[in-house]
């Protein structure tokens, strides 16, 4: 089982999932499908989706095409890639990408085992993208595709795009031939006059903001597309429009969520890093062998995490049960652990946990923190040769990093009067907070001393 989106979504199919970084449970959908009276499941229809991403992305002001732009290190159109391959319906992916980033592409999909996608050639303008990929699902000639009854059409840098959505603009488009996202317009639309000047201003509540996804029959817009004027091909933006020009199709609107927003900008690329960085950080998994319950130091750390710590699920188990509760964590799309490892020995539990994540693919798309927390009693050995030991942690980071696993380090000084020892359980669960929510790469194998 792959690992699972983070958010609130349950497991994923294979391949990652952006769509989980919403509140679409794939779960949800698939028992969608599978509570689907027969007659239903019988009436749904064969769905494809086309993803134009040949575009160079001027307006992001970078020399990467912005769907290539990493974020957590990880290319954006891979997070859009995951968003649709979640959807267990939708049965072909075809992205249109230049020749020249063609190689890209096949190392994405290699890198992250993205599945069910294919490539076609983008056009000079992204209307002609488009076109290219759904030739490719009309070619009777390619055994890899086949014409779908429904496809969707969704720009490769709006990653997040969730099942529901689709499900609407899917099942909207069969039966109106057409349908596309719509949002409400931010600022007011004006048109200008020749000098310059206000010419007039159109009524905000009347118009909407045209997004993605959108969905046809197939035949409609394949349709349209075949009939396009060399000028709509060269400068179109709107599909919507092809299917009521072309094919005198009028595309049902449906209502998106706010987070179908295109990525254009670069504040688009810092905006979309804080909402996965949001998402991921909303579990957390405290490793601890519960000996001697009462008054281990741990426990009461993990007392005020669960106390202090806000809109984040708390799960905990002896390193034991990690393995086994693996597949529940790899379900829940818990990417945080903070491991408390007991005063006798320096990083064993933390080693032994690194080994069970690196053998799982939790960290494929998305990077897991590990807080590896020591504590020091000062009657036990001298400050100083308790950090050297704990030097380890740059050389355990190193290695950890090349699986996308974020080592951090935390010293927690104690035994101290009541006050001091709340005041260091405090400030460790600020840090611990801060480190998962921050995924900083540039602190990791950092020793962090509470
Ligand atoms: N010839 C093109 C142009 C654009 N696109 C794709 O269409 C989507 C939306 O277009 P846009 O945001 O305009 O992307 P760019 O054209 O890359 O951006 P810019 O206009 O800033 O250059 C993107 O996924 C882009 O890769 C495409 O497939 N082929
Ligand atoms: O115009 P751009 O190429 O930036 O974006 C293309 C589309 O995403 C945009 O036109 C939407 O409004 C959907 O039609």
């Amino acid at each position: 089982m792959e690992p699972g989106p983070p958010g609130d979504s349950g497991p994923a199919e294979p391949g990652p999932c952006v769509s989980g970084l919403g509140d679409t449970d794939p779960a949800a959908s698939a028992s969608w499908l599978s509570r689907a009276g027969a007659e239903t499941r019988r009436g749904w229809p064969t769905v494809a989706a086309v993803l134009p991403a040949g575009g160079s992305g001027e307006r992001m002001g970078v020399p990467t095409p912005k769907q290539f732009c990493p974020i957590l290190e990880r290319p954006l159109i891979s997070y859009t890639l995951q968003a649709l391959e979640r959807v267990p319906w939708i049965k072909d992916i075809v992205v249109s990408v230049t020749g020249e980033n063609m190689g890209t592409m096949n190392d994405i999909i290699q890198r992250y085992q993205h599945k069910h996608i294919s490539l076609v050639e983008a056009g000079v303008t992204r209307h002609r993208s488009i076109f290219n990929g759904l030739k490719a699902l009309a070619d009777q000639s390619n055994a890899k595709l086949s014409k779908p009854e429904v496809v969707i059409i969704h720009d490769a840098v709006r990653p997040f795009v969730e099942e529901d959505v689709l499900l609407k603009v899917v099942t909207a488009a069969k039966e109106h031939g057409a349908a596309g996202a719509i949002r409400p317009l931010v600022s007011t639309v004006i048109s200008p006059s020749a000098n310059g000047c206000l010419d007039c201003s159109l009524d905000r509540d009347r118009y909407r903001a045209s997004e993605m996804p959108q969905a046809f029959l197939f035949d409609v817009i394949y349709g349209a597309y075949q009939q396009c004027s060399e000028y709509d091909l060269e400068y179109g933006t709107e599909c919507l429009q092809l299917a009521l020009k072309y094919g005198h199709t009028k595309a049902r609107l449906v209502e998106g969520s706010a987070d179908l927003w295109k990525v254009t900008y670069k504040r688009d690329l810092y905006a979309a890093e804080s909402i996965i960085k949001e998402r991921t950080s909303k579990q957390i998994y405290i490793v601890m062998d519960r000996k001697d319950r009462e008054e281990h130091i741990g426990v009461l750390l993990e007392e005020m995490l669960k106390n202090e710590v806000n809109n984040v699920k708390f799960t905990s188990g002896a390193l034991c049960h990690v393995g086994r509760d693996l597949q529940p964590i790899l379900s829940k799309q818990c990417y945080n652990f903070v491991c408390v490892n007991v005063m006798t020995s320096d990083f064993q539990e933390t080693q032994e946990l690194l080994n069970i994540l690196k053998e799982s693919n939790l960290s494929m798309l998305y990077p897991v923190v590990v807080i590896s927390v020591h504590f020091h009693a000062s009657e036990s050995v001298p400050f100083g040769e308790k950090m050297e030991n704990l030097m380890k942690i740059r050389e355990c980071a190193k290695e950890a990093k090349k699986r996308n696993i974020l080592l951090y380090g935390l010293l927690i000084c104690y035994p101290q009067e009541e006050q001091k020892l709340q005041e260091s359980l405090k400030q460790g669960v600020t840090i611990i907070d801060a480190l998962v929510k921050e995924r900083n790469f540039g602190l990791i194998g950092q020793l962090l001393v509470a």
